[in-house]
């Protein structure tokens, strides 16, 4: 008898260490002693580095590149330019949008710090050094960084590889700046909406452009075996099957001969999803020079030509009835995208699923028109820890809401609790075309409301007013509630692709003989902690200690195919396949061990990590002797082994939620804002790793605190760049970062195998509006409207200094 045999149920299940279970994240045992293996740790023999050569114009002709000073520079291999490219057809790149990008620049560069070109040497220094000394000549056009002016009549032409074409990858361009016009909803329905309105509101609402700026910047090492014809490629990818697709595409390199490896990634946050010119660049200097290149960025040029994020000019209007009723809602957003339309979105949705913004209430008619224009800036537009566009979406939205509470003289959790979508009315279709899972709102609120004494809060904020009024005291409090809405696990094949490739994802297992296992999946932890959480989800499904299973990542010669992680896909979707593959295990066990044990499948139960005879609770077998019998004693006719894999394609999206609230103290003479509380109630259905899940809360809202109160990637008039550095750019510490008191609820999702939503991005989503609210909330009672986000102390003195409470 096996020591398992005399355990107790409790037991067994605390050392299967399943769903549920608060374990510690395995990866970490390296990653806190220094041991991880990051792109820039991988060495190859022969190994040469690339660097750039940028623009410092943000609109220029380029009239002539001259390289020789850099060439005879020793220890410089090579220096790419356009022209170099352009035999190959490889000086523009297909971007995830649609549109396409300057690998270099040709004839003209469009933002600053565009490459230029791409030098090769020996080390780092050199090749840095030696760009230096690349002579560019440029002549100085006026540049557009203003979006509003962007289609102005007579604006200066900014894509003139595209000038003239007048059909874009989302329908018709109607200037030479103009992107795409991207609409959805009933606009007449809206505007009578809007125009029977008892009461109406209307505000333009920018969210800034900000940048993820992760701990690690992008790089990649492409390494082309002439002899074999074969390319092997490392880099930061969030998406590395995607990556390989690509780069089979453009270079003619067949598919089964390239291999893209994403070793640990120090953070993505939507940063590492796309193709950057220095992967292109990497490969076509290791094609040329048949040596290994490196290349990684460095914070400034992570910050100032890597994907942003957001830059969203949203005006949102809402109609209610007297007592508070939302009857509908319209919305037009001026998206500024950029030099390229880089966005990383599924292909469909140019504007990312920017239609949740009808958010967690439930609005009857709703009508929403994006415009994408370009400027003098850095392409992207990634989700940034939000499913493509959620935080924008929810950001309009909760800002609308308070906006519809102040006219209203109405509390704006009240109004909250007026408008939502009722339980009972889930699965949900809302007016903006999604099937919302499952949801219960009013209990998350009510929750959250109490756990923070909503109503002492409210009375304690009328005693502060009343004190500032007479002078008592110089700080204003400020009260943010935000409810917001996730829509995460992209998706459906029926409407989610990458470049026309469905977006499902995968889980690979392979069970061995002495009942420990393996198991790769399609998507990429960034820091997510997939080794441990995934082999939660095996654990509970196979019986097998998640300790015992192995989970492996981001090479594709090993793992299956999958689409990657971004938009908290992992969970909805990898982690259904995971649930699936076990149960396939489970399945073929069964049959096994009804053969040990002699009886009818059907006479079989399961119980934590065997199967017993239904009534013979004594006759069991162990799924640890059914493994060791899959490889020597099978059923008559079965296959040998104990593997499957599955391909999950998502029914539906996972719509997780949740309710915030932010207390801030501000301080009417400086504009320094204290978050003195802040509460984050969210449901993401099923648990997996409650631990996983509330570290993932807490850096959620430490970049929700970073977006809301400091980030910004501004631009002057010249289209200089103003945040590319971390002096210029917030980068929240432990030292700023408040205190998060976390909560939940439990709404499993319905289609989910295990009822599991994501989580990843819900605290962004949440914790934008949550902080903003609140600094907007403490000037509400003085008419304050609106304040533009970041809330720096700059800015909020401003509005105090404008309101006249300064001294
Ligand atoms: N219910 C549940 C859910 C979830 N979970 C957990 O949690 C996590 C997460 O998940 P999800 O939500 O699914 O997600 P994913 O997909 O995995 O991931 C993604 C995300 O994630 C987040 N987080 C993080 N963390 C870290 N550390 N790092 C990083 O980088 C990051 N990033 C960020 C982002 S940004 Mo985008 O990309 O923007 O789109 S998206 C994102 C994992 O571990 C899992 O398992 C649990 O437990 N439970
Ligand atoms: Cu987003």
């Amino acid at each position: 008898m096996s020591d398992a045999a005399t355990m107790t149920l409790e037991e067994r299940e605390a050392t299967l260490g399943g769903v549920g279970t608060a374990r510690k994240r395995k990866e970490d045992v390296r990653f806190i002693q220094g041991a991880g293996n990051y792109v820039d740790d991988v060495k190859l023999p022969g190994m040469v580095f690339g660097d750039f050569v940028r623009s410092p114009y943000a609109h220029a002709r380029i009239k002539s590149i001259n390289a020789e000073a850099a060439l005879a520079v020793p220890g410089v291999k090579a220096v790419l330019t356009a022209a170099d490219l352009k035999p190959l057809n490889l000086h523009y790149m297909p971007t995830l949008a649609g549109d396409v990008q300057a690998v270099l620049a040709e004839e003209k560069v469009l933002f600053q710090n565009q490459e230029v070109a791409f030098v090769i040497a020996e080390d780092r220094y050199i090749a840095s050094d030696a760009a230096e000394l690349v002579e560019v000549d440029y002549e100085e056009l006026p540049p557009i960084v203003d979006a509003f002016k962007a289609m102005d009549e007579g604006a200066i032409c900014l894509r003139e590889d595209i000038q003239g074409k007048t059909e874009g990858a989302h329908g018709a361009r109607r200037h030479d700046n103009h992107i795409f016009t991207w609409e959805i909803g009933d606009k007449e329905g809206a505007d009578k909406a809007l125009a029977d309105g008892e009461v109406t509101v209307k505000e333009l609402v920018t969210y800034q452009r900000v940048h993820p700026s992760p701990l690690e910047t992008c790089a990649s090492i492409a390494s082309m075996d002439k002899i074999k014809g074969e390319l092997t490629l490392y880099g930061t990818f969030q998406a590395p099957h995607v990556v390989r697709t690509v780069a089979s595409l453009l270079s003619g390199i067949p598919e089964h001969k390239i291999r893209v490896i994403a070793p640990d990634i120090g953070g993505g946050f939507g940063n590492k999803v796309g193709v950057y010119p220095g992967y292109v660049c990497s490969i076509v200097a290791s094609i040329v020079l048949g040596v290994p290149v490196k290349w990684v960025e460095d914070r400034i040029e992570n910050l100032s030509s890597t994907a942003f994020a957001r830059d969203y000019h949203m005006t949102g209007e809402l109609a209610a009835t007297k007592d508070g009723k939302i009857t509908g809602l319209k919305c037009h957003v001026l998206a500024d995208h950029g030099a390229f339309d880089a966005c990383a979105d599924p292909t469909k949705w140019p504007a990312g699923f920017f239609n949740i913004c009808t958010g967690s209430y439930d609005i009857p008619v709703a009508h929403v028109s994006v415009d994408g224009v370009y400027t003098n800036k850095a392409p992207g537009g990634v989700a940034y820890r939000c499913s493509f566009r959620v935080t924008e979406a929810a950001y309009m939205i909760e800002r609308m809401m308070d906006v519809l509470a102040q006219k209203l003289e109405m509390d704006p959790a009240e109004l909250r609790l007026k408008n939502f979508v009722q339980p009972a009315q889930f699965p949900y279709n809302s007016a903006l075309g999604w099937e919302y899972d499952s949801g219960d709102y009013p209990t998350a609120m009510n929750q959250m409301m109490q756990a923070v004494d909503y109503a002492g809060l409210r009375r304690e904020q009328a005693e502060q007013r009343e004190k500032v009024a007479r002078g008592d005291s110089r700080t204003l409090m400020g009260i943010g509630v935000s409810f917001f809405t996730e829509i995460v696990g992209a998706g459906p094949s029926r409407n989610c692709d990458i470049l026309g490739v469905a977006m499902f994802d995968s889980c690979e297992i392979r069970v061995h003989p002495t009942g420990s296992a393996i198991a790769r999946l399609g998507t990429k932890s960034q820091g997510q902690a997939h080794e441990t959480t995934y082999a939660q989800i095996l654990a509970t499904e196979i019986g097998i200690p998640s300790e015992d299973i192995g989970i492996e990542e981001g090479d594709t010669d090993t793992a299956p195919y999958g689409l990657g992680t971004y938009g908290s896909r992992s969970t909805p979707v990898a982690g259904a396949a995971a649930a699936r593959v076990g149960r396939k295990i489970r399945a073929k066990a069964q049959k096994i061990a009804a053969h040990l044990l002699e009886v009818a499948e059907g006479d079989l139960e399961w119980e934590i990590d065997r199967f017993k005879v239904k009534g013979l609770p004594e006759k069991e077998a162990t799924m640890k002797e059914i493994a060791w019998a899959a490889y020597n004693n099978l059923p008559e006719g079965m296959e040998p082994g104990l593997e499957a894999v599955d391909y999950y394609d998502p029914p539906n999206m996972t719509y997780p939620f949740g309710a915030y609230l932010c207390v801030a103290d501000i301080d009417v003479d400086t504009g320094e804002t204290s978050i003195r509380r802040f509460y984050a109630l969210d449901d993401c259905g099923t648990r997996i790793n409650p631990m996983v899940i509330e570290g993932q809360v807490h850096g959620g809202l430490t970049e929700a605190f970073g977006i809301a109160m400091g980030q910004e990637i501004a631009y002057d008039e010249l289209g200089n760049v103003q945040g590319a550095s971390l002096m210029d750019y917030f980068l929240p510490t432990a030292v700023e970062t408040p205190v998060w008191e976390t909560d939940f609820t439990v709404t499993p999702s319905p289609h989910h195998p295990i009822g599991a939503k994501g989580v990843g991005e819900s605290p962004n989503v949440g914790g934008v509006p949550a902080f903003s609210n609140a600094v907007i909330d403490a000037f509400s009672h003085l008419g304050v409207k609106h304040m533009p986000m970041p809330h720096t102390a700059w800015r909020v003195w401003q509005q105090c200094h404008e309101l006249g409470l300064t001294k």
